[in-house]
């Protein structure tokens, strides 16, 4: 690569050379199709040759692409694109994504982590394993179960005990997920969390409060469909399919719940069919958070064209 003739993009303690790949990822999670988007990042990138730019400032580049967006009829892209540059690059964003094992929290994490260039998505799962090197079995035998056989070591036979089973499997590894949500907020790091532990009527009020942190929950309404994507899993994990047919009765009983608290608490729920429609709904849900997030700064248009990338 002749890194001589390529264009410097200057951060404010980093420089990198410009990849048209990057700038159409983060039109893409603006909104635009990845053709479109990537045809105009190529167009941006042709622009800066023919004027011979050698070093741009992150913060031209930024003002560059929403004019040039402007100019092309791309208003709501271009307002999208400056809002989520914005936060991006300063401000830490915890996304949750909950749901009952199965219906999608790990595969669209990943896909949303991917559109919006966040390096950090970390399962409840991997969670409740550091839990489990240090708390006991004695202490919480729940937090040994999976959620759907927790119920299975509760004292006494409670009423409810499928989700009271559940409910203090889950508590043990919210402490642990907690934790890391405190961390990136003062790290100023942004991380997407998800899986089966985000409850919402166990998450404290604190952070459904906090304007950095945004939940949202996924389901599926219908039970075959559910069912059939624990035999997709298996076809490619080492998580046997049995085992989740085995409990699909007391997982639908979570789904449910999640479902239900979700709408009492006044997160989003969204059916995860298809993969790309469930990505642009829930981003569309994080857009209109984060526009609260920065009208509750204060900042116009004007401002964050200014702010320093
Ligand atoms: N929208 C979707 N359409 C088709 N298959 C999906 C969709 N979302 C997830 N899957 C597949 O369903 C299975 C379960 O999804 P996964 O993300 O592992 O669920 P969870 O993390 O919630 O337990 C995986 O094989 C995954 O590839
Ligand atoms: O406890 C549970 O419901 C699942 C959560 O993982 P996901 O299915 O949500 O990825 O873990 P398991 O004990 O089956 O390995």
């Amino acid at each position: 690569m002749d890194l001589q003739n390529d264009i410097v993009v200057r951060g404010k303690s980093y420089e990198m050379p410009f990849s048209k790949g990057v700038l159409a990822r983060s039109l893409t999670a603006a909104g635009l199709k990845p053709s479109i988007a990537y045809r105009i990042a190529w167009d941006i990138y042709e622009m800066l040759k023919k004027e011979n730019v050698k070093v741009i400032d992150k913060t031209d580049l930024r003002r560059r692409v929403y004019y040039y967006l402007i100019s092309k009829n791309y208003d709501e892209v271009a307002k999208k694109y400056l809002l989520w540059r914005m936060v991006l690059g300063r401000r830490p964003i915890v996304i949750l994504i909950g749901g009952a094992s199965g219906v999608g929290t790990s595969t669209i994490a990943f896909e949303i982590a991917s559109r919006l260039g966040i390096s950090s998505v970390i399962g409840t799962d991997s969670i409740r394993e550091v839990m489990r090197k240090v708390i006991s079995r004695e202490l919480i035998p729940t937090l040994y179960e999976s959620s759907y056989t927790a119920w299975r070591v509760l004292r006494d036979d409670e009423e409810n005990k499928y989700i009271k089973g559940f409910e203090r499997h889950s508590e043990a590894v919210l402490t642990g997920v907690e934790g890391v949500i405190d961390r990136c907020l003062v790290e100023g790091q942004s991380v997407i969390l998800e899986g089966t532990h985000l409850v919402p009527t166990l998450l404290k009020d604190k952070y459904l409060e906090n304007a950095h942190v945004i939940f949202i929950v996924l389901t599926i309404y219908n039970e075959k469909l559910h069912k059939m994507r624990f035999y997709a899993r298996g076809r490619v994990s080492s998580r046997p399919t049995e085992r989740y047919l085995k409990h699909f009765k007391i997982i639908r009983l979570i789904n449910d719940y999640m479902v239900e608290t979700a709408k009492k608490r006044g997160i989003p729920v969204v059916e995860n069919i298809k993969i790309s429609e469930t990505v642009e709904k829930c981003l569309n849900i994080i857009t209109e958070r984060l526009k609260t997030m920065i009208e509750l700064e204060g900042l116009s248009e004007e401002d964050m064209l200014e702010e320093e990338a």
